[in-house]
């Protein structure tokens, strides 16, 4: 099998929901595939199946990425395989649980998953992308990266950082040919609400995308060059506001003298 012109895509979390509709597209995008995700049997089949169908290749790697050991193995190939040039960061789980209900050990596997996985991958791929001239970091956050009332705090928390460190990369990469887009997906019928603690079928069908519509969508945001997709939102121009007020925040930021509401008299 040939290496693909278009080159290779490394999607974690790839075995099901989410991860798995971004490989099929990005196979019949024409891209090599490097799958990850813990379950090995759902990775094996969902390869086969694409590379029988689009006559792509497609490597899988079984790793558990709350642990170091696979995570290293992982950041091993990003930084060695220099066909690499999308790393789409989607290797997620959630939680519905409030604090006061909620296991803090839960939480820290969460935040390795959700955070330390994501932006140690992010070190692995960035540098190897800049080196050859250009690629790709898809990151997976979520409307809960701005709403972080809707679910568990830390949960929300960790796609706040997701959206952060993609601000952070975007302003540094932005010269160096590396296209860098967060996914900010509302509720999508996947496994992940099972997980999470809340089966899909107890939310309002109106509030629920189908996780293939989501992805289409977020594709189609890349195409038009967004950093920031939201695919539910109706006006672009909401997020567009939203933006512009942070930016309208950033000249008053960091001042030597309190604001004159709080009454100090400067020293
Ligand atoms: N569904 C939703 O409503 C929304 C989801 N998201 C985000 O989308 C992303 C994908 O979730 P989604 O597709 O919905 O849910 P799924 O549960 O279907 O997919 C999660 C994927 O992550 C993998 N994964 C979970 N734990 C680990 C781990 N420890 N190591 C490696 N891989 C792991 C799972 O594979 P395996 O079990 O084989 O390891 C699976 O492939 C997540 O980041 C989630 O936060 C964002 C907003 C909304
Ligand atoms: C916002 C949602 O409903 C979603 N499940 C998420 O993971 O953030």
């Amino acid at each position: 099998m040939t290496k693909s012109a278009k080159g290779t895509a490394l999607v974690t979390g790839a075995s099901s929901g989410i991860g798995a509709i971004y490989a099929d597209r990005l196979a019949r995008r024409g891209y090599d595939l490097i799958l990850v995700a813990r379950n090995r049997e759902r990775l094996d089949g969902l390869a086969k199946r694409l590379s029988t169908e689009t006559g792509r290749s497609i490597e899988i790697v079984a790793a558990d990425l709350t642990k170091r050991a696979d995570v290293s193995r992982i950041e091993s190939i990003l930084r060695s395989n220099a066909n690499i040039n999308v790393l789409v960061n989607n290797a997620g789980v959630g939680a519905t649980a409030p604090l006061l209900a909620s296991d803090v050990d839960k939480m820290s596997d969460m935040i390795a998953l959700n955070v330390d996985a994501l932006m140690r991958l992010t070190y692995a791929a960035v540098p190897g992308l800049v080196a050859r001239g250009g690629g790709a970091i898809i990151n997976i956050a979520s409307v809960v990266g701005v709403q972080p009332e809707l679910l568990n705090g830390v949960y929300g928390g960790s796609k706040a950082f997701v959206l952060a460190l993609t601000h952070s990369l975007q302003h540094e990469l932005k010269d160096k040919n590396i296209r860098v887009q967060a996914v900010l997906p509302g509720a999508t019928a996947t496994e992940f609400w099972g997980i999470a603690g809340t089966p899909v079928e107890h939310l309002p069908g109106e509030i629920v995308m189908k996780a293939e519509d989501m992805v289409d969508a977020a594709l189609a945001g890349f195409d038009q060059g967004e950093i920031f997709t939201v695919p539910s939102l109706p006006e672009a121009a909401d997020w567009q506001a939203y933006e512009a007020a942070r930016q309208k925040l950033m000249p008053n930021l960091s001042r030597s003298a309190p604001a004159a509401r709080y009454g100090v008299k400067a020293a």
